[in-house]
């Protein structure tokens, strides 16, 4: 588990540490893990630029150049504000022979020390000019400058980092955006940072939380899964959730719906039935994937959402909360409901998901008292409770038609297994992201394909 922590909470724990640190030491610390991977990164290599802005992300630049320049590295700098630039940094840089330009000359790589933790909003145009201009590598100090540190958004020009080296703590920038290979250098936060803001799982975690078979076990006590989704329009949909639930977990998986012949020509070890009135008992039920919005399909929703076990509601099942209200009342109060919009569902339940992904998903937790798993490139997952996990894709293969069906029956079937939902929506993100990855490989692939990935993914996530 990767913990991540919002620039308020860095700097109220900054605040302590330099309370008790002599003055410069952070920062000194700091430089010296960015002139490290530097130099890692040049191998052998001789010449670094700087781009320096005001504050002290340009002076942990600066330093970084000193450092450099004690290696016998040739080091120069652009002052995106000459007049105040770090003081004490641009002496250091002077001194060890660092020389200030107008221009970067031809490097091998760039330091980014425009802006840091401070900032917010896109790349001024004096610093998105020489950013623009940029043909080497670029290593980030902190984050990479015109990227917001707590959303990770984007809106304007920003810097492409290559590698990141951030200080103390990761922050929500490095979970949520492109930082390149993130470098973090201790500087002794810890204790006084607390727990963190956002939760990245590691594939370990997705691991050791996969339901596994044990010697006591049979069909039915590791959950059964409800799928509640398809119509003769998409019976597609029918099969891909189905099957997405038939691999993630062992088991079994009840299917109930209008593509109950489909379902079964794929997937012959699903029970399928036409209704869900005679499916039969489950642990959890996934309603929505092509169920359609009319009456027939709230029926099978408001039935699902009465049943009295989790529930995970995707695609028709979010526009038919979102067109009518009332069917929020069929809820059972005291069971877990999942929610997983992309963009576009969300907008139906609350309106524009916005800039902040992270605030757009607490947003909905809290309305709707469910778990909400914002879909995208980032995904989002926050709990009633204010847990708040995100997982972001290593490429966009995953954008494809049905993709999101197989994360729901990826989903439906751990909840079936008695996962906790917000763990259990953590580890159908990045098992889904796992799956694109492996079965991509580079080119284009189709739902089905992905699908037919994830036993490979599990066994890649399970313990030795
Ligand atoms: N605290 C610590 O213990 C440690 C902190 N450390 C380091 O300090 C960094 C934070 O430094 P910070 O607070 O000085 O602010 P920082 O992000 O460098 O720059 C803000 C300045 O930029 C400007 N500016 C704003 N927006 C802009 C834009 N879009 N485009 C261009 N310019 C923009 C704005 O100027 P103004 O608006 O006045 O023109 C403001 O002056 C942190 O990320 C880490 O690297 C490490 O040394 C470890 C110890
Ligand atoms: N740009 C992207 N990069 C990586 N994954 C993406 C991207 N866009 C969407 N996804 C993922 O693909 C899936 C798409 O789900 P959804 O939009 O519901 O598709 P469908 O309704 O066709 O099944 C989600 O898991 C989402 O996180
Ligand atoms: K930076």
């Amino acid at each position: 588990m990767r913990g991540l922590w919002t620039t308020a909470r860095v700097r109220s724990a900054e605040e302590r540490v330099l309370a008790v640190t002599p003055p410069g030491a952070l920062m000194r610390r700091a430089a010296f893990g960015v002139a490290s991977v530097a130099l890692e990164l040049l191998g052998g290599r001789r010449r670094v630029g700087l781009l320096v802005g005001a504050g002290n992300n340009g002076g942990d630049a600066l330093w970084a150049g000193h450092h450099l320049r004690r290696r016998g590295v040739a080091v120069f700098a652009v002052l995106l504000a000459p007049e105040r630039a770090h003081p004490e940094g641009l002496a250091a840089f002077r001194r060890a022979g660092g020389r200030v330009v107008a221009e970067l000359p031809p490097v091998d790589l760039v330091v980014d020390g425009i802006v840091g933790l401070s900032a917010r909003g896109p790349l001024r145009p004096d610093a998105a000019e020489h950013v623009a201009r940029l043909d080497a590598p670029v290593l980030a100090v902190d984050l990479p400058s015109g990227v917001d540190p707590d959303t990770g958004a984007v809106d304007g020009p920003h810097v492409r980092a290559h590698t990141t080296v951030t200080f103390g703590c990761l922050k929500p920038v490095h979970a949520l955006a492109d930082c390149g290979d993130v470098r973090l250098v201790d500087l002794g936060l810890g204790p006084e940072l607390g727990g963190p803001d956002l939760v990245e799982l590691e594939l370990d975690d997705v691991g050791a939380a996969w339901p596994v078979p044990g010697p006591e076990d049979d069909k039915y006590t590791q959950g059964v899964t409800g799928v509640a989704a398809g119509s003769a329009t998409y019976p597609g949909a029918a099969v891909l959730s189905t099957g997405a639930a038939v691999l993630a977990t062992s088991g079994m998986v009840r299917y109930a719906g209008a593509a109950a012949d489909h379902v079964r020509a794929r997937w012959p070890e699903a029970v399928c039935t036409g209704s869900t009135t005679d499916a039969g008992r489950v642990q959890s039920w996934v309603v929505g994937p092509g169920l359609g919005t009319g009456l027939s399909a709230e029926a099978v929703l408001r039935g699902v959402l009465e049943a009295g076990v989790p529930v995970c509601a995707d695609a028709d099942a979010i526009t038919m909360l979102a067109n009518n209200p009332d069917l929020w009342d069929a809820r059972d109060p005291g069971t877990p409901l999942v929610l997983t919009p992309h963009d576009r569902e969300y907008e139906r339940l609350l309106g524009p998901v916005g800039p902040d992904r992270v605030a757009a998903a607490r947003r909905a937790a809290d309305r709707f008292d469910a778990v909400v798993l914002l879909k995208g490139h980032t995904t989002v997952i926050a709990g009633p409770d204010g847990r708040t996990l995100v997982n972001r894709a290593r490429s966009s293969w995953a954008a494809t038609a049905g993709s999101g069906d197989v994360l729901s029956g990826v989903l439906g079937a751990l909840l079936a297994a008695g996962l906790d939902p917000v763990l259990a929506a953590g580890c159908a993100a990045r098992a889904h992201v796992l799956a694109a990855e492996l079965a991509a490989d580079g080119a284009p692939v189709p739902a089905s394909v992905l699908l037919a990935a994830l036993p490979d993914a599990i066994r890649a996530v399970r313990p030795l």
